[in-house]
């Protein structure tokens, strides 16, 4: 009966997402035969090999006779995970978590094609699993739960062979890379080695909202040592046993990387993650323009969040231009909360019409210290923008606290990127109360869930039930009573960085420019219905997450089109993608997405 109900769930799911996949899928040429093959995740269909194929690629014999098809396959996995999910019923989340990582990763790392299809189809239930929360469990405890490696790592001791060392990748072609040194992982802090989770999580979700093929992607972890004592004391840690490099000696390791990953990959894209601050802007600054690179943190975070607060105006029932008017608190000056400010800052300009006044006088920033005014001493260039003046705060004084400023401002927006767990306090959330907003909007977006400022109960409980509320972590919806939903976004850059990638993928743009950015924000922000705003949900679900990738990938694309950045990409030229619809482009960028499927698979010496 159980396996019944599990087989027609599988089915209707992969009848569901076939919307996506190529009509019969071309054959797949294999370098390999036998055993090997059966080694190796790209390849291997465990016991779905077809007994003609069994016999071409010299199979017959290595595995049980029997054929099980696909779906079977994927029914039988699915099945195990429910009884997992049953027999860890009532033990402690983390627990819980880690079982269905490791569950989902031995499938990974044994048949990515089945991997990608049950992460696909079911991405609601497994994206806290491979990727945010349950991702940061994993980081924090990689050097214990590593089995085999994924990705490339390159360290400080690499400098000089970092050239060669980037051809024993086996991939021909890469599209997508994704890059951290570990430095400050979600909210964690700096990870060192243990950091490679990052990349491989942003990939997976690469693959499963944006269709990259999971053999043209690269997780890269560079590292150049930690400055974490506990790592660096751990007899288990994986990585380089020294203090970070630091200075000159650090860019010019990150230099070599670069060069060695676009003289190897001349039209790949590479994904800043998880860098500390300094080195996040210094890097964006030092490669923006010489490689197709972005900064996901800064950038993908900004569009996500502008996203966000355009939908905190309507929710209010207002119109777009009252968005100069929100008065808005961003609690962390770090690489997310600056780059929030600054996407918002040029949006608020363009909607003021560029009347030349200062389009950031709404805004208000505090780090550790309090309020960041113009009297901080040895201010972050990067923040001093947004710093406020004598004037401009009139009973508040440099390093007011987050309770002084959000009783005296009352901010429209209260918007967290602290990467500190409950900074929005009780006292601070019933302040919001007093919010000038008929709808207060609370985003409490930093990682992991224990790293959120405030959990969404407390949210509710606290500010009142008509707030708005996004959280960076999947928090459930809130039962308000009398049949009343608090309705949770999660505001993560998951929604634009898989459709900033490919679509700058696609127009085969060499650099991602403002105006691509900008574009992938604004159609993240129109996505939402005016009646799905004034209820509070400013976000789609991820399950539909390929649709919204779609969109942002077509948005970026045309954007790219518009600049003359567009180069195209395989057999389209750029005056092809130049005529394309916005409909057209869409579908172009549908029919380009990899969908997991058996190939045929084709030997070749
Ligand atoms: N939801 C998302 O999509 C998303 C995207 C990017 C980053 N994040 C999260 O945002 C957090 C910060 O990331 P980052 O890259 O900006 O880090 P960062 O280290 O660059 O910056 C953190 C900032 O928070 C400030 N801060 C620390 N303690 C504070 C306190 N008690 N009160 C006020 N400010 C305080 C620091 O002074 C610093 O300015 C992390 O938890 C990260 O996971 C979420
Ligand atoms: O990784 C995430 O979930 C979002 C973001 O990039 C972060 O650093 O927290
Ligand atoms: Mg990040």
């Amino acid at each position: 009966m159980w396996r019944n109900i599990a087989r027609s769930a599988a089915a209707s799911s992969l009848r569901r997402s076939r919307r996506f996949s190529t009509a019969i899928p071309g054959p797949c040429i294999v370098h390999k035969r036998g055993a090997d093959i059966l080694h190796d995740p790209w390849f291997n269909k465990d016991t779905g090999f077809p007994l003609t194929e069994r016999d071409r690629l010299g199979l017959r014999g290595l595995l049980p006779p029997r054929v099980i098809s696909f779906e079977h396959q994927y029914a039988r996995f699915m099945e195990s995970y429910r009884s997992l999910e049953k027999n860890t019923l009532g033990q402690p989340d983390s627990v819980v978590s880690l079982a269905k990582w490791r569950i989902l990763n031995r499938l990974h790392d044994r048949n990515e094609t089945l991997y990608y299809r049950v992460l696909i189809d079911n991405i609601k239930d497994f994206a806290p699993i491979i990727y945010t929360p349950t991702v940061g469990l994993v980081c924090q405890n990689y050097s214990g739960l590593f089995r085999r490696p994924r990705g490339m790592y390159f360290s400080g001791k690499d400098k000089g062979e970092m050239m060669s060392m980037i051809y024993n990748w086996p991939a021909h072609q890469v599209d997508m890379i994704v890059i951290t040194d570990g430095s400050r992982i979600l909210g964690l802090g700096d990870l060192g080695v243990q950091g490679i989770g990052i990349p491989i999580g942003k990939l997976d979700m690469y693959v499963a909202a944006a269709g990259i093929n999971p053999q043209r992607i690269l997780p890269i972890m560079l590292d150049v040592g930690t400055n974490n004592q506990r790592l660096l004391e751990d007899r288990l840690y994986l990585g380089l046993r020294q203090p970070r490099l630091e200075g000159e000696e650090y860019l010019s390791v990150v230099d070599e990387l670069m060069e060695a990953i676009f003289t190897r990959w001349p039209k790949a894209i590479v994904q800043f993650e998880d860098f500390q601050m300094k080195w996040a802007f210094e890097t964006l600054q030092r490669y923006r323009k010489k490689f197709c690179m972005f900064n996901d943190d800064i950038q993908g975070t900004a569009g996500v969040a502008l996203a966000g607060l355009l939908g905190t105006v309507r929710a209010q029932g207002r119109p777009l231009t009252d968005f100069v008017n929100q008065k808005i608190v961003v609690v962390g000056a770090g690489s997310a909360g600056i780059g929030v400010l600054n996407m918002a800052a040029q949006a608020a300009s363009r909607i003021a019409g560029n009347t030349g006044a200062s389009p950031n006088h709404q805004f208000y920033l505090l780090d550790k210290d309090g309020l960041i005014t113009k009297e901080r001493k040895n201010i972050d260039p990067a923040a001093a923008p947004f710093a406020k003046g004598p004037g401009e705060i009139e009973g508040l004084r440099e390093g007011a606290s987050l309770l002084e400023v959000v009783k005296k401002v009352k901010p429209h927006v209260l918007l967290g990127l602290s990467g500190v767990g409950g900074v929005f306090n009780e006292e601070v959330l019933k302040a919001m109360r007093e919010s000038d907003s008929t709808k207060p909007a609370i985003f409490a977006m930093s990682n992991p869930t224990m790293n959120a400022e405030c959990t969404a109960a407390d949210a509710f409980k606290h500010a009142g039930e008509n707030i708005v509320f996004a959280s960076g972590s999947p928090f459930a919806n809130v039962n308000l009573g009398n049949g009343k939903v608090g309705h949770v976004n999660q505001a993560n850059n998951m929604y634009l960085f898989p459709g900033i990638g490919l679509g700058t993928l696609l127009a085969g743009a060499h650099f991602i420019s403002d105006g691509m950015l900008q574009a992938a924000a604004e159609c993240l922000a129109s996505y939402m219905s005016d009646e799905e705003t004034q209820n509070g949900i400013l976000y789609p679900s991820i399950d539909s997450i390929r649709h919204i990738t779609a969109e942002v990938g077509a948005a970026v694309l045309r954007a790219a089109v518009a600049e003359e950045l567009a180069e195209g990409h395989g057999d389209v030229g750029p005056r092809e993608l130049e005529h394309m619809s916005k409909e057209e482009t869409v579908e172009y960028i549908i029919r380009n997405m990899w969908f997991p499927i058996y190939s045929p698979l084709v030997h070749e010496k």
